[in-house]
């Protein structure tokens, strides 16, 4: 299970290798338990271990695997971020994409031997979905053949950007590009912010930590501002883009290329999305199954809490939702890579269905990955809200997706545009044109479901339903949009009368995708017993989703009454069909406990002991009599007491 996981037995088995190196060097173990450490601290042991890494992290990876540097990071660094998140989720991701042969034989050897820490420094204190909105600009002077970055007003401050802060010293920064008084729109610059011998603030240069947040808080999220600060022309990225020292400025082959670091970290985040959730879930279902409370006969003990169907209720869809989002993100990143070769070499054909689709998954994936985290929380009871669950900094770290690469609603959208122009070919007769994400919308379907009369259709019937509540909600909210605009309304204000029904859209496009990439999964497997395992998942993972959007299938009558019986009661059958396998579904990810940082998920089940250990050796605990009380409160009660 672990290869379908990980996507092949040798990734399963470098994981495990990974680990077990990594269990044997102290020195990048975190010295104490991340919750009992201020952020200065926390900030302090990252870094120390990210110079380790830097010497030692060839013996332990293939530095050039995403994966293996992922599973690195998640193992030693952990899930709250260090110092050079953004070096290498973004600021390698956007130089390799978008600067020139010339410009990365410059800076990426550079970025690599780590000799320049960097990030990428898009967002702004007044704007941050609004690319055409942002204010800091890059006017060009001719004279120097420079550009002069500058940060007109407060709100044009760059705010957000991880590691700005503190710890970068170099940035890629969008600005608004000016030459000769015209405006090209937003373009990525490499900018040096920090001398790189002193790491002081370069003049012309302000910038610092915008302060701690719900998660994340080893990053340092910072500010920058520039006053009138000059770089060379050729720190313009200019893999696409070029403006020559007179000034000419020559297009991209397609508008939105300079997007692509956004469109990487949408395309890669959907397996640290499905890692959070399985982790938390791994932690909820191990304790779980040792946490005791209740009886169901009244005439037996105690039984596991695991054993009650609504604690299975709460858990086991969302263990489908792991699986669906890993097989999903496995899925996109493939896309992702191809449609990258692609552009490299000039063609930017698939552009458009790759941004839609990472769109809408990312939307929906840290949505209900967040939902999943936090049912998880709740289903440990009173010791899921302890920090030693650290099921509420998964939570926290796992919802900042739902914001960060642009606002969930914002980005569903940006499908819809997609999903309406898809709409328009069906409606003029066009649906040959439509690509193959969205053929299903052109393709006439039956007028009812049969999913329960034919119940080993082996997922037929239950993605024919799901393409037909798609196909419904995509026109429907389309029409409604024509509609508004035959009788006069503008575009925009008609787009906007309608968002909430074109999101409904896009949430059902994407949900059909994510089952579609389950059931592609589970097809391709040749071992038995996995794909019998799977298949209950599955199974559970259809019949769930399909009773959570089944109003879009009864307001047409495409499921009865008595459909969506069958489609509750199978959901019931296979919560208890999992039950025996719930456990091992989760530690097939063999999260080790050094990733899972969790004093209730131990491999163990060792909780009890290990909650009173963690308990006493909370910096509270140093002393028996708190200065609080010596200062305060003790003299309070003694003056009350005269
Ligand atoms: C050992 C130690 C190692 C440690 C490091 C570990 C390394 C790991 C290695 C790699 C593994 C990676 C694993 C990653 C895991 C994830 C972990 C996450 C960590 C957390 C990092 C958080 C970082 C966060 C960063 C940011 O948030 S950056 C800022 C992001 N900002 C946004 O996303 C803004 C959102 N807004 C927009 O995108 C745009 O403004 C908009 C799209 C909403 C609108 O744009 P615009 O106004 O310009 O466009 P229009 O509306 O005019 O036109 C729209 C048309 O353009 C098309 N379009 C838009 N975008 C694109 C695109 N990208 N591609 C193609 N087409 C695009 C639209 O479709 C429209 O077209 P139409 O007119 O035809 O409809
Ligand atoms: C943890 C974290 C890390 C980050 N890291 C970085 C980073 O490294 N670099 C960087 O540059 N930025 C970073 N950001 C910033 C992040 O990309 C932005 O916060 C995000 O893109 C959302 O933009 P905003 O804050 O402007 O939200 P807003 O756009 O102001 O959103 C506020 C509300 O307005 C709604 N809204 C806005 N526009 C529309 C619209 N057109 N239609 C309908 N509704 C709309 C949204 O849906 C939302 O409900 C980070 C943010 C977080 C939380």
């Amino acid at each position: 299970m672990a290869a379908q996981i990980w996507g092949s037995e040798k990734r399963a088995r470098r994981r495990r290798e990974i680990s077990a190196k990594i269990a044997q060097m102290p020195e990048l173990h975190d010295s104490k338990p991340l919750p009992f450490m201020t952020r200065e601290e926390k900030i302090m042991e990252s870094a120390r271990k990210l110079t380790i890494l830097t010497e030692k992290m060839g013996q332990i990876i293939d530095p050039t695997d995403p994966a293996e540097l992922y599973h690195l990071n998640n193992e030693v660094l952990g899930l709250e971020g260090n110092p050079m998140a953004l070096h290498g989720v973004m600021f390698i991701p956007a130089l390799s994409a978008q600067a020139s042969d010339e410009q990365q034989a410059k800076w990426l050897p550079r970025a690599l031997r780590r000799e320049i820490i960097g990030t990428y420094a898009q967002t702004e204190l007044g704007h941050g979905t609004n690319l055409q909105n942002l204010e800091t600009t890059a006017t060009y002077d001719l004279a120097t053949q420079e550009f002069v970055l500058h940060t007109p007003q407060i709100t044009a401050l760059k705010w957000w950007p991880g590691n700005l802060g503190k710890s970068s010293n170099y940035a890629v920064v969008v600005a608004h590009m000016i030459i000769k008084a015209k405006n090209y729109g937003p373009h990525p610059f490499m900018v040096q912010l920090r001398d790189e011998k002193t790491h002081e603030p370069l003049p012309g240069i302000t910038i610092g930590d915008i302060g701690p947040k719900m998660a994340y808080n080893i990053v340092d999220n910072g500010f920058l501002g520039f006053n009138k600060y000059r770089i060379p022309r050729t720190n313009l990225l200019m893999r696409h883009t070029k403006v020559e020292a007179d000034g000419t400025y020559i297009k991209p082959p397609h508008a939105k290329i300079n997007y692509s670091a956004m469109v990487h970290v949408r395309a890669y985040m959907l397996t640290g999305q499905a890692i959070m959730l399985a982790s938390a879930l791994n932690i909820a279902t191990r304790y779980s199954s040792v946490r005791r409370q209740g009886q169901i006969d009244k005439s037996q003990p105690e039984v596991k809490v695991l054993e009650y169907q609504t604690q299975q209720h709460r858990l086991f869809p969302s263990i489908a939702r792991a699986y669906a989002f890993q097989f999903a993100g496995a899925e996109t990143v493939k896309l992702y890579e191809h449609v990258l070769k692609e552009m490299k070499s000039g063609n930017v054909s698939l552009m458009a269905d790759l941004h839609a689709l990472t769109s809408g998954l990312k939307s929906v994936v840290t949505y209900q990955t967040g939902e999943g985290i936090e049912q998880a929380r709740m289903a440990c009871g009173g010791h899921g809200y302890s920090m030693a669950s650290y099921i509420s900094e998964i939570y926290g770290v796992a919802i900042g997706g739902c914001t960060y690469e642009g606002e969930n609603m914002v980005m569903l959208l940006q499908l819809a545009r997609y999903l309406v122009k898809s709409a328009a070919l069906v409606k003029s007769g066009q649906s040959s044109k439509l690509g193959p994400l969205v053929a299903y919308l052109g393709v006439k379907s039956e007028p009812t479901s049969l999913i329960d009369r034919i119940p080993n259709s082996g997922f037929t019937e239950y993605v024919k339903t799901f393409q037909h509540v798609s196909k419904r909600q995509t026109l429907k909210a389309a029409d409604m949009f024509f509609g508004l605009m035959e009788k006069g309304e503008k575009r925009e204000i008609a787009w906007n009368k309608c968002s909430v029904e074109l999101n409904r859209a896009s949430r059902l496009h994407t949900r059909l995708f994510i089952v579609e990439a389950f059931v592609r999964r589970v097809n391709e497997i040749a071992d038995i017993r996995i794909k019998e395992a799977l298949t209950d998942l599955l199974h559970l993972h259809v019949n769930y989703e399909l009773l959570d959007i089944a109003s879009y299938a009864l307001e047409d009558g495409f499921l009865s009454a008595s459909q969506l019986d069958y489609i509750r009661d199978q959901v019931y059958l296979y919560l208890g069909k999992i039950r025996p396998n719930a456990v091992s579904l989760l530690d097939s990810w063999e999260f080790s406990d050094i990733e899972l940082r969790s004093v209730l998920g131990r491999r163990d089940g060792n909780v009890y002991e290990n909650l009173f250990k963690w308990a006493k050796s909370s910096p509270l605990n140093k002393t028996d009599v708190l200065s609080s009380v010596t200062q305060y409160l003790k003299p309070m009660m003694e003056k009350a007491r005269l």
